[in-house]
This record gives C-alpha cells, sequence and structure tokens, in this order.
C-alpha cells in the first residue's frame, strides 16, 4: 500500500495533476471525462487534481487494499466488524430487492418487513389520529429523545424532507443539558404529545435522563397510567425497554448488525415516518437501495461511492490535506453536514488496523461544513486564500421546492457554481493588478494592493447535482456517504463500525460525577480537573 502511496506521488509531481486549472485548459472534454450520472444524480469530479495515470493509480490502490472483496463481505453478512463481532447489514433494512441477506446462515429480511410494516400501521394510526393521547385528544407533537445515530439521522432527513411533512410537529432532545428538554417541554403539551425514546442500547445516560423528565412531564400532567399512551420506544435492547415500562406493542426493534450511526433506515427512523408517511419514507429507503445497487456492480471507475472514497484517500493520503468540507447549497440540508460528521469522524477516526497494529498514513479528515450561501459570508475565505487546502463537496439541486421563488433558486445554483469556479481558476497577481489598474488605481498602490487579491486557485471540489431534494434523493444521498465512508475505511486498512473512542469519556464522567455532586472528593484527578471542580462547586447554587 505504502508502496502504490509513494508511486502516486511521484505520479502528482511527474504529471503536474495539481494543476488543474492547465488541465482544464487543455482537455475541453475534461467535464465529461471526469464526471458520471446515475439518473437524476451528477457527479461531478473534473475539479480534482486528477488525470488517467492518477486514476490509474488509485484504482490500482483499491485492488491492492481488496476494496470490492470487502464490499461484497459486507452485503453477504460476514462479521466485518471484528472488534464487537457483528456483522454490518445497514443495507438490507433497504434492500427493497427483498432478496434473502443471511446473518448466521438465517435470512433476516422477513424480520426486516415485520419491523417495517408494524412501524407503518403505528405511524399510519399516529397521523390518522386513530391512536390518541391518554384523554382521547389527536397527537399534535411528537418528541424523539434520543443521541447521536439515534438522534442525528431523524433530525437531518425531518428538516431536509420539510416539503414532505404532513404529520404531527416534531421535536428532537438529545443533549444532557437541561435546558434542552425544558425548551422543548414548553412547545407541546402532555395531552397531544408522544414521546419516542430512540436507543440503540437502552443505557445511554443522556437518554436514559431526558426520558425520565419526559416520564415525570406526563405523570405530573396526566397520572401514571397515561404513560402508555404517550410512550413508544426504538431499541435493540428489548428486555431494558421492557423495564421502562413501555408497552410492547409501542417497541420498534432493530438489530446489532444496524451501527448507530447507520440506524436512520431502521425504526430509528420512525420520527421520519411518522412525519412524511410511510410512502414516501418507502422512497427514501429505495433511494438507499438505488446507491447499493450502483455500489455493488458499477465497476471502480463508473462507481460513484467508489470514486468518492478514493479521492478521500487522495485528498488525505497523498495530497496530505487534513479536512474536507461539506458544503450543501440547499437549506433543508443545513443538519447533513454535522449528520456525516458523526458517520465519517465516528466511522473511521480510528489509528490501528484490522490487524491490531499502528495505522501508518493518515485516516479520516476532520469533517466540517454549512450551508451555501451562508458559508461564503462566513469561513470561504480560508478556503479561497488560506494557507490549507481544503477539498469542497458541493450539492445543489437542479429544482427548488418553492416554484415561485425559482429566482432565488436560480442565484443559488449560480452561487453554488461561481464558487467551485473560482476555488479552481483563482486569479493570478497579474490579473489582479490588471483589475485595480483598470479601476483607476495608481500603479504603487495597486503593486501594493494586488498581492492581496490574488487567489492561488488549482483548489479541488466536486460537485453532486441532483433533481431536487426528494425522499429518494436523500436517500441516494446518505448512502452514497456511508458507502465512501466504507471505501475509505478500507483503504486505511481499519474497522470502520466500532466506536470506542467516546468510551473513555463515558467512564471518566461516570466517575466524576460524585465528585460534581459533592459526595466524593476529587483526590486521585489531575490537578486541573480538581481545580475546575472546586471552581463550579464553589460557585453552584
Ligand atoms: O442509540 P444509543 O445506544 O443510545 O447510542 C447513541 C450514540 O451514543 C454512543 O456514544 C455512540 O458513540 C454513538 O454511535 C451512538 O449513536
Amino acid at each position: 500500500m505504502n508502496t502504490l502511496v509513494e508511486k502516486l506521488k511521484s505520479t502528482v509531481r511527474d504529471t503536474a495533476a495539481t494543476d488543474i486549472r492547465a488541465a482544464f485548459a487543455a482537455d475541453p472534454a475534461r467535464f465529461s471525462r471526469y464526471s458520471l450520472t446515475l439518473g437524476d444524480f451528477l457527479f461531478d469530479y473534473s475539479k480534482c487534481a486528477v488525470n488517467e495515470a492518477v486514476l490509474a493509480g488509485l484504482e490500482a490502490l483499491a485492488k491492492e487494499a481488496g476494496v470490492e472483496a470487502k464490499r461484497d463481505a459486507m452485503f453477504s453478512g460476514a462479521v466485518i466488524n471484528i472488534t464487537e463481532e457483528r456483522a454490518v447489514l445497514h443495507t438490507a433494512l433497504r434492500n427493497r430487492a427483498n432478496t434473502p441477506v443471511l446473518v448466521a446462515g438465517r435470512d433476516v429480511m422477513p424480520d426486516v418487513n415485520a419491523v417495517l410494516d408494524a412501524m407503518g400501521a403505528f405511524s399510519d394510526d399516529i397521523r390518522s389520529g386513530r391512536l390518541t393521547g391518554a384523554t382521547g385528544r389527536k397527537i399534535t407533537d411528537v418528541v424523539n429523545i434520543g443521541i447521536g445515530g439515534s438522534d442525528l439521522g431523524p433530525v437531518m432527513a425531518t428538516l431536509a424532507l420539510a416539503p414532505y411533512h404532513d404529520g404531527p410537529r416534531l421535536h428532537f432532545v438529545s443533549n444532557i443539558d437541561g435546558a434542552h428538554i425544558a425548551d422543548t417541554l414548553k412547545l407541546v403539551e402532555a395531552e397531544t404529545t408522544l414521546f419516542i425514546v430512540a436507543s440503540k442500547t437502552f443505557t445511554t445516560i443522556e437518554t436514559m435522563t431526558n426520558a425520565e423528565t419526559a416520564r415525570k412531564f406526563v405523570v405530573g400532567a396526566l397520572g401514571e397510567a397515561a404513560v402508555g399512551h404517550h410512550f413508544c420506544a426504538v431499541s435493540t435492547a428489548l428486555d431494558k425497554v421492557a423495564a421502562f415500562g413501555i408497552d410492547e406493542a409501542r417497541v420498534f426493534g432493530f438489530w446489532d448488525w444496524v451501527g448507530g450511526r447507520y440506524s436512520i433506515w431502521s425504526a430509528i427512523g420512525l420520527p421520519l415516518m411518522i412525519a412524511i408517511g410511510k410512502e414516501d419514507f418507502a422512497d427514501f429507503l429505495a433511494g438507499g437501495h438505488a446507491i447499493d445497487t450502483h455500489f455493488r456492480e458499477a465497476p471502480v471507475r463508473e462507481n460513484i461511492p467508489m470514486l468518492l472514497g478514493l479521492l478521500g484517500f487522495y485528498h488525505r493520503n497523498v495530497l496530505g490535506y487534513p479536512s474536507r468540507a461539506i458544503l450543501p447549497y440547499d437549506q433543508r440540508l443545513s443538519r447533513f453536514p454535522a449528520y456525516l460528521q458523526q458517520l465519517d469522524m465516528e466511522s473511521n477516526g480510528k489509528s490501528v488496523t484490522m490487524d491490531s497494529k499502528p495505522v501508518e498514513g493518515q485516516t479520516g479528515p476532520v469533517v466540517w461544513g454549512e450551508p451555501g450561501t451562508n458559508g461564503q459570508h462566513a469561513f470561504y475565505q480560508l478556503i479561497h486564500q488560506g494557507t490549507t487546502i481544503i477539498p469542497a463537496e458541493f450539492m445543489i439541486a437542479a429544482n427548488g421546492h418553492e416554484k415561485e421563488l425559482r429566482h432565488q433558486h436560480e442565484l443559488l445554483i449560480s452561487n453554488c457554481l461561481a464558487q467551485s469556479e473560482a476555488l479552481m481558476k483563482g486569479r493570478t497577481l497579474t490579473e489582479a493588478k490588471a483589475q485595480l489598474l483598470s479601476k483607476g488605481m495608481d500603479p504603487a498602490k495597486a503593486d501594493r494592493i494586488a498581492p492581496h487579491r490574488v487567489f492561488p486557485g488549482n483548489r479541488p471540489s466536486v460537485t453532486m447535482v441532483y433533481d431536487s431534494l426528494t425522499p429518494f434523493a436523500l436517500g441516494r444521498l446518505i448512502a452514497l456517504y456511508e458507502h465512501r465512508v466504507f471505501v475509505e475505511g478500507a483503504l486505511f486498512d481499519i474497522n470502520s463500525f466500532d466506536q470506542w473512542g467516546v468510551e473513555l469519556g463515558k467512564e471518566l464522567a461516570t466517575g466524576l460525577l460524585p465528585v460534581v455532586e459533592g459526595k466524593e472528593s476529587a483526590a486521585g484527578h489531575d490537578s486541573s480537573t480538581a481545580g475546575l471542580v472546586a471552581a463550579l462547586l464553589k460557585a453552584a447554587r
């Protein structure tokens, strides 16, 4: 692998691959050469530092890392999450072809379909008012209590699909900060609210604590007997749910082969289904399935998730770029960067190989972003002129949902395209100076100012275009990123499906609680931690 990476570095130098501007000037067919379509989805990677030699090098890397074989192992239900000894089969949840998917020799599709049917029936009942609160009033508000993978997906997708939202209002509580649930409870009435307690493990302290607070809210307003009418749960730990007192008929299960950050397709998607209805939810699943089929079948050079993953690896390990920006020109995708932070950084923020050795080279980059055009007025300065090169990933719909505001959508499109063009083209010193002189500036001043107005250019980006942000398009986009993360993890030779890095902080927080409560001394903690505890206790009222 290392030899191939080194070879690719020389290829980049020898072929001047990073001079993207020159590559465009030399090849009028560059866009058609380095873009792909899948239905109404267009993936343009021509503004990256690639050429035939680089792509051949990346293909060789994929071969050496056995990416295709690893992909096939995932889809076939192999235990690829080796530290937790689990298969990785979120793809089964959106397997609309309904072909058998075997886990330890048993087809899981009947169970998947049974839960989907149960979710559909429950969601229909809530949306139609057949299922009411304890006093017979219709449910008008649903509060999802969950965190991480049990929150970010539903939050992101519900916002993304706002034009399809015709069910009850949705609210999301995740943070242990009492402000989150307190502010949310002010917006709802106990009589007309359904709480979904969403937790894969049903042990997560934030979720369990917020659920208890919600329970008190319901009991305080309507009495203990009302709890059954106002709560339901989503979990893999059915025994623990029973202990919380939620009726079995209101528990929607999923399985240990669904990772938290890959669980939007499972019963964790229940709030989304209640918002948009089961038919639109099925379209969302179908979008994910379309990408699965493409990922499994298309050869590497025509495979969008494969190329996106290879480009990610290339940017990180060959060109040395430490982060990537996710820039949706789609206001309703405003939580997509946050969603991808968990998907990508929790999956690929690792330092140990599948053979339990330290990784050589770099693993996952820092992932961040904001919707355009807001970002343009904030951090794009650094992307254009800073000393760090940040590959940008733009996404834009051909059509907004607001037909009457087409003019605004045209402005949005022109801004999106202008940014990637500016990043690639840049502005030379000569151009900058000529522009100032043409405005009548005196030459000495122009000499002084022009360097500040230079844009280096050759800054890479990909652009993804889709017809409009439908449930299908959203499902496709999420699955595309899931598989890109898979491809990068396969190239890094790490386990993308565990998350031990979140454990230490949790353990220490548990140990610190009695200290913060003033029940135990801070002895044994470092002086900073002890000093901070003392200051907070002193100020506590
Ligand atoms: O769904 P839960 O079991 O409550 O877990 C919620 C989240 O917490 C954990 O700390 C993990 O880092 C996440 O991957 C997970 O999504």
